[in-house]
């Protein structure tokens, strides 16, 4: 396809390591700061949503000192008492029953039935599971040499101290995180609001699924693994599906895009070409620069601002934006005033451009666009941990680029975990992307890898 992002020649484009894209990334992203719109929502519609400020605990979890076993509860300093070699003889003077605090007091050699979660009464502090003791009609009969004071006893605030930061503001809200929340008794939560993100494909060769096959035609597939993955990342998606290789089109398309959208993502068209009046196109919207990274795959890759347009134009703006009292705007189509579409995005957006190979257009995204889009939506650090595993297979790389191959994590026959490749590593194979179930990472200066090396891997589950 003709490469419409392109500047004049891909020879102008510099050429950064992955650490230099990276870093090149957050200094354009930082000074923009997260998403600032704030909204408080039910704790169920807060899953994968990122938190906007320190959640400080308003009360103890647990709420009391409470028995951590089915059992018997009484002060261990009876435990002391016990003869040596003989059994400690307690008498059972009540129960006590999770919800229902036991009111009473107990006098020496006395103890209490108590159930997993019940509130420890007053000057009891340890617990004998009932899978430890003998007893009879009212004692029990215990080995007082098998526990400690303080035993199977779980402590007022130990998971959670009243006054301390229970989840740090950028957290991204998990179920377990959920759970917390729900634990402290508070039923909702104030997060940033996803992240709008804009997204088409270009080339003229692309046909939607569905479409009728045409000579020289593609499906486009990038729309739906992107689409895929942006979803996943919890981003509100607006889906401005496949732009011909037209300038004037393209344009429009990117002005609709930064402003309706925090970020405008594309695919195709920023390898190689001779479109200059893209170059001067873009310059008029934003500042995009286009870099060659040292990686294989996705080389090229398109980074910049772009500018908000004063008016939105696409019919699908009133889904993708919010309804609140607005300025009027335009719809292109009818020129009618629509005034339920608020434009709240007015700070510029953010131009991702991934290339147009399909493993490629993945790769980058979770080398790159990850990492973008978890700093504008306000997640703290969310870098993955890379493991180490050792290759089954000899792997080829010279150094001075950093290499992502498609590979299988798994145990050998001796347990240790090893990694192989898919197998076919082309751009353009996405069934290795399916295959996989992480990234072998070889950094720049790595060479050839022999069976049994030791190499970085990223586990797919999780990122995409
Ligand atoms: N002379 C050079 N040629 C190429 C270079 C280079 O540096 N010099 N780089 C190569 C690399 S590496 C890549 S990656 C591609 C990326 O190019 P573009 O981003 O401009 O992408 P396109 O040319 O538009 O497409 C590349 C390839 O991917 C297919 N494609 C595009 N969009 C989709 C889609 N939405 N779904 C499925 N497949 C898609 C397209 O048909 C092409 O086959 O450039 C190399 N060339
Ligand atoms: O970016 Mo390309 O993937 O190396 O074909």
């Amino acid at each position: 396809m003709t490469a419409i992002f392109q500047p004049a020649a891909s020879a102008n484009a510099q050429t950064l390591t992955t650490t230099q894209v990276l870093q090149q990334l957050a200094a354009l992203l930082q000074p923009m700061g997260a998403v600032a719109e704030l909204e408080t929502l039910a704790l169920p519609e807060a899953l994968d949503r990122v938190l906007a400020e320190d959640l400080i605990c308003p009360v103890n979890v647990p709420p009391h000192d409470n028995s951590a076993m089915d059992g018997y509860a009484f002060a261990g300093a009876e435990l002391a008492l016990a003869r040596p070699g003989q059994p400690l003889s307690l008498r059972v003077k009540g129960t006590a029953l999770a919800g229902a605090p036991w009111p009473g007091r107990l006098a020496a050699g006395e103890c209490l039935k108590i159930m997993t979660g019940a509130v420890m009464p007053a000057g009891l502090d340890t617990v004998v599971p009932h899978e430890q003791v003998t007893s009879d009609a009212d004692s029990i009969q215990l080995d007082a040499g098998a526990l400690s004071p303080g035993a199977n006893r779980r402590l007022r605030g130990e998971d959670l101290r009243q006054g301390s930061v229970a989840l740090q503001a950028g957290q991204r809200l998990t179920p377990a995180a959920l759970g917390l929340l729900a634990s402290l008794g508070l039923g909702q939560v104030t997060v940033r609001r996803r992240l709008r993100v804009a997204y088409f494909s270009t080339g003229d060769e692309l046909l939607s699924p569905g479409a009728a096959p045409r000579e020289g035609a593609i499906y486009d597939s990038n729309r739906f693994s992107l689409q895929g993955l942006l979803r996943r990342l919890g981003a509100q998606v607006l889906d401005l599906g496949a732009v011909p290789d037209e300038p004037r089109v393209l344009e429009e398309c990117l002005r609709e895009a930064a402003t309706l959208a925090d970020v405008v993502l594309t695919s195709g068209g920023i390898s190689a070409g001779e479109a200059d009046h893209t170059r001067a196109m873009l310059q008029r919207l934003g500042t995009v620069q286009f870099w060659r990274v040292a990686m294989r795959p996705g080389r090229p890759l398109a980074v910049g601002l772009l500018a908000p347009a004063a008016m939105a134009l696409h019919p699908v703006a009133e889904k993708f934006t919010e309804k609140s009292a607005s300025s009027p705007v335009v719809d292109s189509d009818s020129g009618a005033q629509n005034q339920s579409i608020q434009l709240s995005t007015r700070r510029p957006a953010v131009l991702l451009g991934l290339p147009g190979n399909p493993v490629a257009a993945m790769v980058s995204f979770l080398m790159f666009v990850r990492p973008a889009l978890a700093l504008l939506a306000g997640e703290r650090d969310t870098r993955p941990p890379m493991l180490q595993a050792a290759s089954s297979e000899r792997l080829r790389k010279r150094p001075g680029r950093t290499e992502y191959l498609r590979g299988v994590l798994e145990l050998d026959a001796q347990g240790r975990t090893t990694v192989r490749t898919t197998g076919p590593q082309g751009s353009g194979v996405l069934s290795s992307m399916v295959a996989a179930n992480c990234i072998i990472v070889l950094d720049d200066e790595r060479g050839e890898v022999l069976p049994g090396d030791s190499v970085g891997v990223l586990l797919l589950q999780g990122l995409g």
